[in-house]
């Protein structure tokens, strides 16, 4: 089943563009990640799906209800995490949550302290005593406490410290694995790579690749790092199926996609004196794609 569908969504902010004919599904149960570099359209397609602007054209379902004319029900069962969080400073951390937990019918009180404790969140603290990162986490625990069966995370983890990413990344795991499904925006790849099982690749607005990141990584391409007895030159690795290719004096490395024994029988001529072959970061897999579309 899929919690989300989105099918050709257009957002025009007046003539400027948000996004164009985004369409793409997410399953129940999985973690999706959202990727694009600054201005693709990850924000405003999240924020169309919250009902929070309204698209140009086009329509999205969560939960198989529109999401424009559902927005009130839908939001009882989704998680919100904005990629800016902005509160009324003189409240007090707990009071604050406590009135977000006001909007849904259920005892949230035990899952804000559990969360809180997790995020190391001190509940006491007035707001605006708070620094960016201890907003953040308000962010994180005001998505959570209801236990959301849908979890929305817009560039989730800016200004939270690697500890604090790395207990926020095992509380979505957790969450995950008791049945919630994950929709995760992020221009950082590598956690994209940690997390998810699937990832949609947007780039000026439109979608430009939906991949599963096992495909991405293990099935398309390797890595590989050589150094050579001797320098070789630029036309010897003239090759279908080579990308990044970059050559400092005896030291090679290029990505290769194809099939892998052509590679070893053509590395065979040279004298090698050391060799790396490893799966590329999802990093220099994506350079190549934004290079290849723009
Ligand atoms: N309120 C707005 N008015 C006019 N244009 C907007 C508005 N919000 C977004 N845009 C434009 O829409 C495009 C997509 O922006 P969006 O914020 O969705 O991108 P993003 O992928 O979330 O980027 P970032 O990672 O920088 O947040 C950009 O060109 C942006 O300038």
């Amino acid at each position: 089943m899929n919690v989300i569908e989105i099918e050709n969504l257009t957002k025009y902010y007046g003539k400027s563009r948000g996004i164009v004919d985004v369409s793409f599904n997410v399953e129940e149960g999985e973690i999706f990640g959202f990727i694009g570099p600054n201005g693709a359209g990850k924000s405003t397609t999240i924020r169309t799906l919250l009902s929070l602007i309204y698209p140009t054209s086009g329509s999205a379902t969560i939960f198989g209800k529109d999401c424009i004319k559902f927005a009130p029900e839908i939001a009882k069962e989704v998680g919100y995490l904005p990629s800016e969080v902005f509160y009324y400073d003189k409240m007090k951390v707990i009071d604050l949550l406590k009135y977000a937990a006001s909007f849904y019918k259920k005892d949230c009180s035990k899952r804000i302290k559990e969360l809180a404790e997790i995020m190391d969140l001190d509940l006491k603290k007035r707001i605006d005593d708070l620094s960016f990162g201890n907003k953040k986490k308000v962010g994180i625990v005001q998505g959570l406490l209801h236990e959301p069966k849908l979890i929305i995370l817009d560039e989730p983890t800016s200004g939270l410290d690697p500890l604090m990413q790395q207990k926020f990344f095992d509380l979505l795991l957790e969450e995950n694995k008791k049945g919630a499904t994950i929709l995760l925006s992020s221009h950082v790849l590598s956690e994209v790579q940690r997390l998810c099982s699937r990832v949609a690749i947007i780039k000026d607005g439109k979608i430009i690749r939906l991949e599963k990141i096992s495909d991405l990584t293990e099935h398309n391409y390797k890595k590989f790092k050589i150094e050579m007895k001797e320098e070789i030159g630029k036309d010897y690795f003239e090759l279908g199926g080579i990308n990044n290719l970059e050559i400092k004096g005896n030291k090679v490395s290029f990505l290769f996609k194809g099939n892998i024994n052509l590679m070893i029988n053509k590395l065979s001529d040279v004298e090698i004196t050391n060799i790396l072959i490893e799966e590329p970061s999802l990093e220099e897999i994506f350079i190549h794609y934004y290079e290849k579309e723009a």
